[in-house]
């Protein structure tokens, strides 16, 4: 199957910090894909990268010709001062046409939220509207970076599934950062953490019959715990028997 995007011994600097080395990377139609990985570890810097929103020092991205790209930023800077409803910003950079509008709002499960203003709107429906205006484009993957930040248990969950509906309903693959290891576990096909690198990778369900899979995912609270103190060493053979200190 072509890849939706393949990148190559990717190396990508801030500067002249090196933030992402040797990744290898590919993601298939309608697979969904998690990345996981502590605090600065370069999670959202290789969703960027895979865009072209930041620059690749070395190595390749290639990109499936006129793929159709759907991007959920980790965080939007409105400003407050600025009057702006969510059927507006939905129209920018470019206007489309109502139906389109109103489409991509229903899928979003936002669509009683058009007249609404974004500075208004609650973090779960922000959400929402950053969801809606990703879809406008009918994207064959769809990139979210920690799109439940600030959201609770229940929204988390709800935003998840409406991502495995949009799925359903619009085939696309889906590639997001995320820090909630019950959705890491349930709603992926392939997880893949990230420190610096791709440290390991795989079918969650293989990956919670794996001796790493303690490391990386544990259970429950001790799950989430267990992922952030799973120390990387530099001198590993990508296995995930390590465990990761905070980059910061
Ligand atoms: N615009 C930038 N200029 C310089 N350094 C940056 C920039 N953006 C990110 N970085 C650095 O790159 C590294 C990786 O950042 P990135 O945002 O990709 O991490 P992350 O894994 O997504 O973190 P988090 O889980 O906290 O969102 C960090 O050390 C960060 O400080």
């Amino acid at each position: 199957m072509i890849p939706l995007i393949q990148a190559r011994e990717l190396l990508v600097k801030r500067g002249s910090t090196q933030i992402l080395r040797d990744v290898d990377f590919q993601i298939a139609p309608r697979e969904i894909v998690t990345v996981v990985g502590p605090n600065g570890s370069g999670k959202s810097t290789l969703l960027k990268a895979l865009i072209g929103a930041v620059p690749i020092a070395q190595g390749k991205v290639t990109r499936k010709t006129g793929l159709r790209l759907g991007y959920v930023p980790q965080s939007l800077q409105i400003d407050p001062s600025l009057p702006m409803t969510v059927g507006r910003f939905l129209n920018l950079p470019r206007k489309s046409p109502r139906a389109e509008r109103d489409l991509a709002l229903a899928e979003a499960g936002a669509e009683d939220l058009a007249d609404r203003q974004l500075t208004d709107l609650s973090g779960g429906q922000f959400q929402r509207a950053l969801l809606a205006r990703a879809l406008l484009n009918r994207p064959e993957l769809l990139l979210l970076d920690e799109p439940t930040t600030g959201l609770d248990q229940p929204g988390q969950a709800a935003f998840y599934r409406r991502i495995e509906t949009v799925r359903e309903q619009l085939g696309c693959a889906v590639l997001m950062v995320s820090h909630d290891l019950h959705v890491v576990m349930s709603a992926s096909d392939r997880v893949i953490c990230v420190n610096g690198h791709i440290c390991c990778e795989g079918h969650p369900e293989v990956v919670a019959q794996a001796k790493e899979y303690r490391a990386l995912f544990g259970s429950g609270t001790g799950g989430a715990l267990a992922l952030y103190r799973h120390q990387h060493s530099h001198d590993h053979d990508d296995s995930c028997d390590h465990a990761h200190g905070e980059q910061t």
